[in-house]
C-alpha cells in the first residue's frame, strides 16, 4: 500500500487493502457529535478493528479502537488505524478525529507485547515500520487530533495520545498514563523520547523515562502530559468542546503552525528511518531482551489469573 511516508504493508494488505476493512456494524453506528452519522458514510472509514463515528455536519469523526481485550496494538490494529486515518484526512468533509477506545476501562495497552517476542526479524522489520507509520501519520495529520482517554494509557498507548493535539482523560486513579518501557527492560526510541520532551518538558521527562513511570489522572495533569481530566461519563463531550475550540482557528494557519511546531522532531526520525528499524531489530532480537520481554508478559498473564 502505498502511503506518503513509504512504508509497506502486511502482503495481505498489499494485494487487498480494502481486506482490513472488511465487516462492519459501522453502518448502524450511533451517531458521534450530535447527529448525522452512520450510513454509507461510517461504512466507507471503518475497519474490524477501528470504529469510525462520522459527523459529517460537524466535520468531525470519533474514532474508536476496538481490539479487545486491551487494544494492543497487533500489526492489524496499526494497519486499519493509519488506513482509517488516511481515508478521514482526504475526505475533505473533515477536519478533526477524536481518538478513543470502545473497550471498557483500557485506551490501549500499547505495543502489543506478542508481536515482540518470539518472532524473526523480518516480522520485528514489518512491525516496526508500522509503528514508525502510525507515528508520522498522527504526529503530522492536518487534522485536529484528540484523545479522549477513557482508560489506562501506558507505553503505545500514551505514544498514540502524545501524538494528538491535545488530550482530555478520565477520572479514575486506575487509569494511568506514562512511558514504562524501562520497567520492561527495554528503552524508548529518541522520536518517542523527543515527543514527551516537548510535551513535558526535559526534566520531567529524564525522570518519568528512567524510572518507566506511569501517572494517575491528578498527576498527569499536574505534569502537562494531558490538558483535562474530567469524570468518566465526560470524557467524549469535552472532546468535542475541545475539538471546537481548535476548528475556531482557521486550518490553514493553524496546520502552517502545527507543522512548524513538529516538523523538526518528525524529520528527524524521517531522516533515519532504516537505522532506527535496524536499532529496533537488532534491540528486540537480543536474547536477553526478549527474556525480559518474556517474563513481563509472563507476570501480565498470571497476574489475571
Ligand atoms: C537501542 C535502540 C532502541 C530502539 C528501540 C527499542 C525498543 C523499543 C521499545 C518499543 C516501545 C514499546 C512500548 C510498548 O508499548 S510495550 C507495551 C507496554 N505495555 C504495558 O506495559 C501494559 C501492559 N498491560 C497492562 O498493564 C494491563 O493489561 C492494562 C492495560 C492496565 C489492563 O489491565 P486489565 O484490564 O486488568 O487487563 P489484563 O492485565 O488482565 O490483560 C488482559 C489480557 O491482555 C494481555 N495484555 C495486556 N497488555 C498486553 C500487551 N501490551 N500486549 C499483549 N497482551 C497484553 C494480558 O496478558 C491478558 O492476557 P490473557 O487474557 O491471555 O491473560
Amino acid at each position: 500500500m502505498a502511503l506518503a511516508s513509504g512504508v509497506r504493508f502486511p502482503a495481505r494488505a498489499l494485494l487487498r487493502p480494502w481486506s482490513l476493512l472488511r465487516d462492519t456494524t459501522l453502518g448502524r453506528s450511533e451517531p458521534a457529535a450530535g447527529g448525522g452519522g452512520g450510513g454509507d458514510g461510517a461504512r466507507l472509514f471503518g475497519s474490524q478493528r477501528v470504529l469510525v463515528e462520522p459527523d459529517a455536519a460537524s466535520g468531525v469523526a470519533v474514532m474508536k479502537f476496538r481490539n479487545p481485550p486491551v487494544n494492543s496494538l497487533s500489526l492489524e490494529l496499526l494497519t486499519e488505524l493509519v488506513i482509517s486515518l488516511e481515508k478521514v484526512e482526504n475526505d475533505k468533509t473533515f477536519r478533526g478525529v477524536i481518538l478513543t477506545s470502545a473497550c471498557p476501562r483500557v485506551f490501549s495497552a500499547g505495543l502489543d507485547l506478542t508481536e515482540l517476542c518470539g518472532r524473526n526479524p523480518a516480522h520485528y522489520t514489518e512491525y516496526w515500520k508500522a509503528v514508525q507509520e502510525l507515528w508520522l501519520r498522527t504526529y503530522l495529520s492536518s487534522l485536529v487530533l484528540v484523545a479522549a482517554i477513557n482508560g489506562a494509557c501506558p507505553a503505545g498507548g500514551c505514544i498514540i495520545a502524545l501524538a494528538c493535539d491535545c488530550r482530555v482523560l478520565a477520572d479514575n486513579p486506575k487509569y494511568h498514563i506514562g512511558l514504562n518501557e524501562t520497567l520492561l527492560g527495554i528503552t524508548t526510541p529518541f522520536w518517542l523520547k523527543d515527543t514527551y520532551v516537548n510535551t513535558i518538558g526535559h526534566r520531567a521527562s529524564e525522570q518519568a523515562l528512567q524510572l518507566g513511570s506511569l501517572f494517575p489522572p491528578s498527576e498527569a495533569l499536574q505534569v502537562g502530559l494531558v490538558d483535562q481530566v474530567v469524570p468518566e461519563d465526560q470524557v467524549l463531550s469535552t472532546a468535542l468542546s475541545e475539538m471546537a475550540r481548535w476548528l475556531a482557528v482557521p486550518d490553514h494557519a493553524r496546520q502552517l503552525t502545527k507543522t512548524m511546531m513538529r516538523k523538526a522532531t518528525a524529520d528527524r526520525l524521517l531522516r533515519q528511518r532504516d537505522a532506527d528499524i535496524q536499532n529496533f531489530v537488532s534491540f528486540i532480537c537480543r536474547d536477553s531482551i526478549q527474556k525480559s520481554l518474556q517474563v513481563y508478559l509472563e507476570k501480565l498473564r498470571q497476574r489475571k489469573g
